[in-house]
């Protein structure tokens, strides 16, 4: 039977319920293992189901404002790998029946410019990710030193090939190329990063609807809205303002009614900010920036920051860290995504996800 977004609601209530007022203990808000937690398996991809048309009597799980603090404390884990498990799922569900209806399989395409560690490794889990869904992926790898012209004809090659829904140009670029000149030629209807202008001002814009979602802000709002947390009239604090994370992340919270500040680099006292907020979203890029004390109890944290930091015990030389410090973070939110195994995940599922959107839309597919 499909579950109703109200039924969904009333079963994020429930599982709210459950809880109880008891000092939380490590929940693992998890999605693909529990077939009796719909509130997770069922509501459909965030897509273009903006906040404009959503019910504004809504119920979902407000987390609590104030909390006591103590040292048993934990916040609840918001799981994101089993989340974006069971999107991935559905996409491969959805892929396949997409192929056998019409013979075609939706068609992702990457370009890559020189041999950074942490790309490659990004591309590669990108390529996988495609093809375990059945996603036909391409790539074109360029040298350091190639100039704009060699990516802007990789581009143009993709923009006409049909067999191509999706294009992503991995970033950051090496200094010397042109960002602006090469993101602007990605045609509108295979930006499936949601970088091109036109996507992000249409996602600015009230009463306007951006064709593609960034994958790492709509990943976000995806892992709230999944753990039943209530966004609508939330203090939300975003931590970066970059074109790729903190920006479109802002812009996606005011969309689903959020009342958000901004902090960045040049933002005095960014504690007594980040203290008022319901949900803070971390992407600065600055291992352990965000203490617990930058924290309101109970609030709900989301970490995207992926640093790479040194440790000759870890296989290969380092582990990642967020830019929330987690030890800390989890005796004063009420729940937090982890690093790895939060966001990270999600961005591939919604990248995945707007691949295939993008070619539902290029075959007229339902
Ligand atoms: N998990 C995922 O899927 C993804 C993770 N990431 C990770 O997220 C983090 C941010 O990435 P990205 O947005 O690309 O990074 P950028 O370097 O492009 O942007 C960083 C932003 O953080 C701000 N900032 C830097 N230092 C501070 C500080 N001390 N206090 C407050 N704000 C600060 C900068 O401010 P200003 O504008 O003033 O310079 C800037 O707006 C990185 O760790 C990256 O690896 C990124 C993409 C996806
Ligand atoms: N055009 C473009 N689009 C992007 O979306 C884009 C980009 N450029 N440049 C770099 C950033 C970074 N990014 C990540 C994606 C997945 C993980 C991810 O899967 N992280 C795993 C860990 C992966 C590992 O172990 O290395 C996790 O957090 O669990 C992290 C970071 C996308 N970005």
């Amino acid at each position: 039977m499909a579950l109703t977004r109200s039924m969904m609601r009333r079963a994020a209530v429930a599982w709210q319920k459950g809880a109880g007022n008891r000092i939380p203990t490590t929940r693992v808000v998890n999605t693909a293992m529990n077939d009796n937690c719909p509130i997770l398996i069922s509501p459909s991809l965030v897509s273009l189901d903006l906040p404009e048309i959503w019910p504004t009597n809504s119920t979902t799980h407000d987390f609590p404002l104030t909390c006591k603090c103590s040292d048993e404390q934990t916040a609840a884990i918001i799981d994101g790998k089993s989340i974006a498990d069971e999107i991935m799922l559905r996409i491969s569900c959805e892929v396949r029946r997409m192929k056998e209806s019409i013979g075609k399989v939706p068609g992702l395409a990457v370009i890559l410019v020189g041999q950074r560690r942490d790309s490659q490794t990004y591309v590669r889990n990108k390529i996988k990710a495609c093809e375990e869904a059945g996603i036909k992926s391409l790539i074109t790898e360029l040298p350091d030193n190639c100039e704009d012209d060699e990516v802007l004809n990789a581009l143009s090659r993709f923009n006409k090939e049909p067999s191509v829904h999706g294009i992503l140009v991995q970033l950051p670029l090496p200094q010397h190329l042109n960002v602006g000149k090469i993101l602007d030629l990605l045609s509108l209807e295979k930006d499936v990063d949601g970088f091109h202008p036109l996507n992000m001002g249409n996602l600015a814009m009230r009463g306007r609807e951006p064709l593609f979602i960034p994958c790492t802000p709509k990943g976000c709002i995806e892992l709230l809205i999944r753990s039943g947390l209530e966004i609508m009239g939330k203090k939300a604090v975003v931590i970066g303002r970059s074109n790729i994370v903190g920006l479109p992340t802002s812009l996606l919270l005011q969309r689903h009614h959020a009342t958000v500040s901004i902090v960045h680099a040049f933002t005095r006292n960014p504690e007594q900010i980040t203290c008022e907020a319901d949900i803070v979203v971390a992407a600065a890029g600055v291992p352990n920036l965000v203490r617990g004390n930058w924290l309101k109890p109970g609030a709900v944290v989301i970490d995207v920051g992926t640093n790479p930091i040194e440790d000759p015990g870890c296989e290969h030389g380092y582990r990642l860290t967020g830019d929330v410090c987690y030890e800390e973070a989890v005796r004063v939110a009420s729940a937090i995504t982890p690093v790895p195994g939060g966001v990270g995940p999600m961005t591939i599922a919604m990248l995945l996800s707007n691949t295939l959107d993008s070619a539902k839309r290029a075959y007229d597919f339902p």
